[in-house]
């Protein structure tokens, strides 16, 4: 059960800790952060200490001192431990579990689910040490003017101090998607987890303080991001910024941001694009899979389905068919339609769909089986909303929720024409029995990935997983993730004369072998360098 058991150091009396150092404690701030069940209006599922200035920048100093300890860690030694972590995360996978369920209300399955993935995630990522542990070596004698004295040495070096900001919607798997290759890489971390999802995923930092990482190198620090947000992305100390969110908030972050790397996986209006030819019950079932499955609440969930004008009254009539027995209820209950995160959300939705109905869409669930559209709390029953023109508010902003604008097209480049005037491009899809036109519309929807007669998704987790304009910043995928939070380290070793392997040159072995003398020497001694002269080393 969560915060008992394995999990009974990260609470005190009801309030969950915060995580640095390698001890859990609360703020001496004093300071709670109330966590709410979207399943039943107004009711606290859980409390949590919230961080002050100083506990944040004191998790900063000892994440940048455990770094340095880190980064001289064996690649193989990191490995070890993530599978550790991931062995301690399948375990616990219940507690972890029961916390997704009840403060952002996934269906329990899906629940166990993320963990099972995330935990999959990092042992996949630990084998990351593949792609560190090879380096480039380059000749001078490819660029005009240089003959081969110079070999270059380049490598893949930590960055530092990474930030982890992931968001509500999977805050397990998409925290353990930035941990991950960050310490493989040899980072450190800071993780500024959200407010609705911050205990599943103080629970999943537990695992990792189990499997015994140096203290310091992780730290997990709930704070009130309208108080402390700015003073987190800004600090001094952070080298990379990897954050998972809306876009308003990812943008205002890149702007204030200093000169460090960003991973910006931001949000999304993901386009499906139906021709004539395309399967349309294999259509409709992924409009159901990918629009409606944890109430829309993903990034890569189906936003705006264009179809072709002659196949559209088939496709909408399937997926009401399916809409009619999807099962609405509590996450307890692995319902297909839960309650939206929080009151705002459904608010938000509720906007979109009466300023949908206002210009004249069609709200298909109010006619078909005689069931009004509805919502109670934060529960919205799932809607397609048909007959939806480019004037509607939901043919272009993300409902994060379970509805689903019907857009007819006449030609498949009206389609194309409108995801790309979209000011996201995170993915999209295209349903076509036609190899050749799926490839000419991939080519011509401007977003990150485009599945082909499949809805988007993000998995499995070593595929790219980009967004372009407003939807990201960077790519993601277990290798994206590691050279992101990498730079490149090169060594220049200069020859006294060229040198070519095999080559047929007359070999200066004096010089040579002096020189090699010289590497292999002790700092400070009277050494013998390259030019045959003695001196002593400066180092
Ligand atoms: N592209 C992707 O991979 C991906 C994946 C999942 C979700 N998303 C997007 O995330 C959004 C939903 O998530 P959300 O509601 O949690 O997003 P959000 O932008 O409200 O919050 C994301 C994170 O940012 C934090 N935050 C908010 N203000 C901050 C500030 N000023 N400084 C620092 N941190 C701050 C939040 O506490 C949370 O941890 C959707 O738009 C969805 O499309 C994108």
């Amino acid at each position: 059960m969560a915060g008992t058991g394995t999990f009974k150091e990260i609470i005190e009396g009801d309030v969950y800790k915060f995580y640095a150092d390698g001890h859990w404690r609360l703020s001496s701030s004093g300071n709670i952060s109330y966590v709410y069940n979207p399943t039943v209006a107004g009711k606290q599922a859980y409390k949590i200490t919230a961080c002050s200035k100083d506990e944040v920048n004191q998790a900063f100093q000892s994440a940048k001192a455990a770094q340095k300890i880190w980064a001289k860690t064996p690649l193989y030694k990191r490995a070890e431990m993530l599978h550790k972590v991931a062995e301690i995360m399948r375990k616990n996978k219940g507690p972890i579990a029961e916390c997704l369920v009840k403060e952002v209300a996934k269906p329990a399955k899906d629940s166990v689910t993320e963990v099972v993935r995330s935990a999959d995630l990092l042992s996949y990522t630990a084998e990351g040490i593949r792609i560190l542990s090879e380096g480039k070596f380059l000749f001078s004698d490819s660029f005009p003017g240089n003959p081969r004295n110079k070999l270059c040495l380049a490598s893949k070096a930590p960055l530092g101090v990474i930030l982890a900001i992931p968001p509500f919607n999977y805050p397990v798997n998409l925290t353990c998607s930035k941990i991950g290759p960050a310490l493989i890489a040899g980072n450190a971390v800071v993780v500024k987890p959200p407010t609705q999802g911050s205990v599943s995923t103080l629970h999943m930092m537990h695992c990792f303080h189990l499997a015994g990482f140096p203290k310091g190198l992780l730290s997990c620090v709930p704070i009130k991001a309208s108080e402390l947000g700015d003073y987190v992305t800004t600090h001094p100390l952070v080298n990379c910024i990897s954050f998972t969110g809306g876009c308003d908030t990812g943008m205002s972050i890149s702007k204030k941001a200093g000169m460090v790397p960003l991973q910006m996986e931001l949000g999304g209006k993901d386009a499906m694009i139906v021709l004539e030819d395309g399967d349309i019950e294999l259509a409709a079932t992924n409009i159901i899979k990918g629009g409606f499955s944890f109430s829309g609440q993903r990034c890569t969930a189906v936003k705006v389905v264009l179809v072709m004008e002659s196949v559209a009254d088939k496709l909408v009539s399937s997926v009401n068919a399916k809409v009619a027995k999807l099962k609405v209820g509590p996450p307890e209950n692995n319902c297909d339609i839960v309650p939206v995160v929080t009151e705002a959300s459904a608010n938000f939705i509720e906007g979109l769909v009466t300023d949908a109905k206002a210009k004249n869409a069609k709200l298909c669930q109010a006619k078909f089986s005689r069931q009004e559209w509805k919502r109670q709390g934060n529960l919205i029953w799932p809607l397609l909303i048909d007959n939806v023109t480019t004037d509607m508010r939901i043919a272009w902003e993300e409902p994060f929720g379970p509805v689903i604008p019907v857009m007819r097209i006449k030609t498949p480049e009206e389609g194309v024409k409108h995801c790309n005037s979209s000011k996201y491009g995170l993915q999209g899809c295209v349903f076509t029995s036609d190899i050749n036109k799926a490839m000419l519309l991939s080519d011509a929807m401007e977003s990150g990935t485009i599945q082909i007669n499949s809805a988007p998704a993000r998995g499995p987790d070593h595929f790219p997983f980009q967004g372009i304009r407003e939807s990201g910043v960077g790519s993601q995928g277990v290798t994206n993730s590691i050279n992101l939070m990498t730079k490149i380290k090169t060594t220049v070793l200069n020859l006294p004369t060229a040198s070519y392997t095999m080559g047929t040159n007359k070999l200066p072995f004096s010089s040579l072998l002096s020189f090699l003398l010289s590497l292999v020497l002790g700092s400070g001694r009277r050494r013998v360098f390259a030019d045959g002269e003695k001196r002593t080393s400066v180092w």
